[in-house]
């Protein structure tokens, strides 16, 4: 079992009477992706915030692997953790290699290094022919992505991404994807926050649901799923209107119409057995569909709310 490299403790936060962020704990394994989903102003930028040393917290804690903590170290500390923040932090009149080589600077790189890094990371997001052009001529996915080099120049190994792909078109997107999961098997670790569930969903090894500041729930994909009645749905098109009588006692089932819905644990051992039972009932049955269970339902499972509200 590999060592946590990031443990956050009783993270909390409040500005003024509001409390953005209440007890939030979570850690974080090397080549792990750990998902922060949540919908607008649940505190997942309070928290990374917290996390990377911008915002001091009220109550709580956060080590790294060897005990190292902002308050024992705070150098030593940044120096292993990047950041891509929310909102684009560039400077728009610098050629993009200018922009890297000055986050380098900040932790104190030497030039032949940070000279090789800033081609590395270039070339990683994909900008190595932009490398001398301002960020000022970029569209938003290249900003983005030289946004995410930038916090990569100092080889950090957790790196934090506060909604990376805000704004970006598709094929940006599928880029920084590519980029993450490149980090990953390179062992580094990431958080991910986001309230994209498509977006937690492709990339994360584990996921901690946040709402109005606190942890919900955490754990992988198939945990959350666990949470809910039915992870998988078959989804039936009716030949006529069955009379309800022929329906009673068929569990876990929504009419919708002429459909019926139905949740099941396990789509291939439970079709045939609810096939059968509806056609003992003289229920035809004219199509089939199936669907699974998103985060999105476990959301709403859990709260009571669409994540997207
Ligand atoms: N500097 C601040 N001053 C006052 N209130 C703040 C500040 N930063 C955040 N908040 C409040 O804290 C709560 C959590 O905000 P936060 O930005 O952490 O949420 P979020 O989950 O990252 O949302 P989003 O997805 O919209 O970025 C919100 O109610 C927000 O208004």
């Amino acid at each position: 079992m590999k060592q946590d490299v990031l443990v956050a403790q009783g993270l909390r936060k409040a500005y003024g009477d509001r409390v953005a962020v209440h007890e939030v704990g979570l850690s974080l394994k090397p080549g792990e992706v750990l998902g922060l989903l949540g919908p607008n102003g649940a505190g997942k930028s309070t928290t990374v915030g917290m996390i990377c040393g911008l915002t001091v917290p009220d109550a709580g804690t956060v080590t790294l692997a060897g005990g190292l903590s902002l308050g024992n170290d705070e150098a030593g500390y940044k120096r292993r953790i990047g950041l891509v923040p929310q909102d684009i932090a560039l400077y728009e009149e610098l050629p993009a290699r200018m922009n890297i080589e000055l986050f380098g600077a900040l932790y104190g790189m030497a030039p032949e290094v940070l000279k090789r890094r800033a081609d590395e990371v270039l070339a990683m997001v994909g900008l190595s022919d932009r490398a001398a052009d301002k960020p000022a001529t970029f569209s938003g996915g290249m900003k983005r992505r030289l946004n995410i080099a930038c916090a990569l120049v100092h080889d950090p190994e957790v790196i934090l991404l506060d909604e990376p792909t805000a704004g970006v078109d598709p094929q940006s997107r599928n880029a920084i994807f590519d980029n993450l999961e490149t980090l990953k098997s390179a062992g580094k670790a990431l958080i991910y926050t986001t309230h994209y569930m498509e977006e937690a969903e492709r990339l994360a090894d584990r996921i901690v649901i946040v709402d109005h500041g606190r942890v919900v729930a955490s754990g992988t994909q198939a945990e959350l799923f666990a949470l809910l009645p039915a992870a998988q749905l078959l989804q039936l098109e009716l030949d006529g209107e069955p009379d309800d009588v022929a329906l009673q006692g068929l569990t876990g089932m929504k009419r919708v119409g002429q459909r019926l819905e139905i949740g099941v644990a396990d789509l291939a051992r439970d079709t045939g057995g609810v096939l059968a039972a509806l056609a003992q009932r003289g229920v035809k049955v004219r199509g089939l569909a199936t669907a699974r269970a998103t985060l999105e339902d476990v959301f709403l499972q859990l709260t009571g709310r669409a994540l997207r509200d």
